[in-house]
C-alpha cells in the first residue's frame, strides 16, 4: 500500500528528512483510500478550493491535486517550517502548484478562506500525550494530541463551519481514543453529518477517516 502512493509522489526523500517532517504513514495512507473512494463525489462536487491542514511531506495535499479533474486552489497550512518545504518539493515534484502558510492551523487564512473551502483535510496529531507536548514547531507537533489525542482537533472543529462553501466537505483522521461520538455530536450541533469513509487497524490504532457535509 505503502509504495503505491510514496514512491511515485515523494521521489528521493532522504531518510534524514524523515527525522524533521513526519513520515507518511498508515494514517496517511488511509486519508489517501478514502479520497480515491470518493472520486466520484469528488468530481461532482468540482471543488475550487481545496486546503489541508497540517500537511507534513504534502503527500496528501499533492494526491488530491492530482486526483481532481478540474483546475483548483491548493492550499495548505504547517506548523512546522521543515514540513511547509517538503510539501513544495513534492508538488513541485508532481508538477503542481501549492500555495504553503506556516501557521497555528489556518489562523493566518481564516478571514481570507471564510465560506470558500470545498474540501478541507486534516490528519491531525491524534496521540494521547500529556498537554504538555502539544504545539511544538518540530516533527513531535506531528503526533502529540494532548488529552484524548483531542487538543489539537477540538481547536479547528469549531472553525470548520465558518471555513467550509454551502457544499464544502470536511475529512478528518481520528482513532477511537479520540471520542468519534463526541466528536459527531459536536460536528452535529454545529449543522454537519457525519460518515466514516474508511478504517483499518494499523498496530494498537484502529484509524478511520470521518467526512462532515452540512445536513
Ligand atoms: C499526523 S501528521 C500528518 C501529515 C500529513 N498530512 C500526512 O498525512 O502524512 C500531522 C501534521 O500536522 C502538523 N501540525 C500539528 N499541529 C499543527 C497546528 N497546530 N497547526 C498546523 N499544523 C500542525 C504537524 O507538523 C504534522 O505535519
Amino acid at each position: 500500500m505503502s509504495d503505491r502512493f510514496k514512491t511515485p509522489l515523494l521521489g528521493n526523500v532522504r531518510d534524514e528528512d524523515f527525522n524533521q517532517v513526519y513520515e507518511p504513514a498508515e494514517d496517511s495512507f488511509l486519508l489517501l483510500d478514502a479520497l480515491e473512494k470518493e472520486d466520484n463525489f469528488l468530481q461532482t462536487l468540482k471543488p475550487t478550493v481545496c486546503v489541508e491542514v497540517g500537511c507534513g511531506s504534502g503527500i496528501c495535499i499533492t494526491f488530491l491535486s492530482q486526483l481532481l479533474e478540474y483546475p483548483a486552489l491548493f492550499i495548505c497550512t504547517d506548523i512546522n517550517p521543515k514540513a511547509a518545504e517538503m510539501t513544495q518539493l513534492t508538488a513541485l515534484r508532481n508538477g503542481k502548484v501549492v500555495e504553503i502558510v506556516v501557521c497555528n492551523l489556518v489562523d493566518t487564512l481564516e478571514e481570507r478562506l471564510a465560506g470558500t473551502v470545498d474540501v478541507l483535510l486534516f490528519n491531525p496529531p491524534y496521540v494521547v500525550t500529556p498537554s504538555s507536548e502539544i504545539a511544538s514547531a518540530d516533527i513531535t507537533a506531528s503526533w502529540a494530541g494532548g488529552v484524548r489525542g483531542r487538543e489539537v482537533t477540538d481547536k479547528l472543529l469549531p472553525k470548520v463551519k465558518s471555513l467550509l462553501s454551502s457544499n464544502g466537505v470536511f475529512y478528518l483522521v481520528a482513532i477511537q481514543e479520540n471520542d468519534i461520538d463526541d466528536i459527531q455530536q459536536l460536528m452535529c450541533k454545529n449543522g454537519f453529518r457525519m460518515t466514516c469513509v474508511a478504517s483499518r487497524r494499523a498496530g494498537r490504532e484502529f484509524l478511520t477517516v470521518l467526512k462532515f457535509v452540512r445536513q
